[in-house]
């Protein structure tokens, strides 16, 4: 697709309402640190910059441009574009850094749907798996497990008998870039406009997926070693493709970890059954682990809802407590350090 429209790009209402027709609008679709490719639609891709007050003025760098963000911009002559302003965000995907002191890592913006890739062999891990439902479903992002490789499987009901356990509603699609079963049934998944995040470990084989539903050989796949069936990492920067059909399909780099920055209602969402129960506990802030009259605790010691969901239930509600209250003693100290940053500005400007 040489220019596309903006609509196919992913523009809607959402954003229209936030138009400022002085700027040009376009769709971040790769970062790499302070340089973004940007495709403002029907004039094309262009690399862009952003402009020193949008760098300086941000109070946290979650605040600056994402893959996947709409953006107000400026072409001038040479071709030389400048970011001004991104727009408010509809859905923001993000995990918490293994490596910087737990921070919210922002994965991609703007995600309609979001597919949950594991493998059908040992990457395949229900604990996982609730980790990014919760939080995909935290972020209001519709989540779709996707269960690769299933040519190498020979005991796929063991397999969705383990997620029937942690969820009901949401779809799941086995698949083989193989055989090819399952690929039609998530190209009916994929409509025009709609932005598609995928996730998974590295090796899952996420981009020997996205290279199947646009035919061609766009993002590098990697080979699995023979002896440990882990994958190298092989997708580094996350990049928008479109699909010809409509849809917009957005890789992220495979990960070790996945801590979450979910919240506590996104935890309760997810883990719905466990929640339910909740309500019928003696104490209303229980924490379902040492209180009396705990209808979490008498439905574990009465087998109706497995150990595994319970441990998880109580160790995500936890880090996402957790998280919560980091992140509000962070931002309320970028805040001030944004607000210096304002202040200091006006000060030299009005020398
Ligand atoms: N048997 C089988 N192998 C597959 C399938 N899909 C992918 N593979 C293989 O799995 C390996 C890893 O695939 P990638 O697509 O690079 O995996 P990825 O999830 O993108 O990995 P990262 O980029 O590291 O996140 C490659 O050797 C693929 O050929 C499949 O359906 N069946
Ligand atoms: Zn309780």
């Amino acid at each position: 697709m040489e220019n596309p429209s903006k609509e196919s790009l992913g523009w809607n209402a959402f954003f229209e309402a936030q138009r400022n027709l002085s700027f040009d609008i376009a769709r971040v679709i790769s970062e790499h640190k302070n340089n973004y490719t940007i495709v403002i639609p029907s004039k094309g891709t262009f690399n862009a910059q952003i402009t020193g007050k949008l760098l300086f003025c941000s109070d946290s760098t979650t605040e600056l441009p994402k893959t996947g963000d709409w953006v107000h911009c400026t072409v001038f002559d040479n071709d030389t574009v400048f970011i001004h302003e991104v727009l408010e965000r509809k859905t923001v995907f993000s995990r918490k850094s293994v490596s910087s002191h737990g921070q919210e890592h922002v994965l991609g913006t703007n995600l309609d749907k979001i597919f949950i890739v594991q493998s059908l062999n040992e990457n395949f891990n229900p604990r996982r798996l609730e980790r990014y439902l919760a939080q995909a479903i935290s972020s209001g992002i519709t989540p779709v497990i996707i269960l690769s490789k299933a040519d190498l499987c020979q005991n796929l009901d063991g397999y969705l008998n383990q997620i029937k356990e942690i969820i009901q509603k949401t779809t799941v699609i086995p698949v083989s870039t193989v055989t090819s079963i399952g690929i039609e049934k998530i190209k009916l998944l994929i409509n025009t406009g709609e932005t598609i995040g995928f996730v998974g470990s590295s090796g899952v084989g996420k981009s020997t997926l996205i290279n199947t539903l646009t035919q061609k050989n766009a993002l590098k796949t990697g080979h699995v070693s023979h002896y440990d069936n882990k994958g190298r990492h092989t997708t580094v920067s996350r990049e928008l493709i479109l699909l010809p059909e409509g849809g917009i399909l957005m890789d992220t780099p495979g990960m070790r970890e996945f801590g979450i920055t979910a919240d506590e209602n996104g935890i309760e969402e997810s883990f719905h059954e466990l929640s339910a129960l909740a309500s019928s506990c003696r104490f209303q802030q229980c924490t379902h682990i040492h209180e009396p009259g705990c209808a979490v605790k008498e439905a574990l010691e009465d087998g109706s809802i497995s150990k595994h969901r319970y441990e998880s239930y109580i160790k995500l509600k936890r880090e996402a407590e957790r998280f919560s209250m980091n992140n509000f003693e962070k931002r309320k100290k970028d805040k001030k350090q944004g607000k210096l940053y304002k202040t200091m500005k006006k000060i030299k400007q009005k020398r």
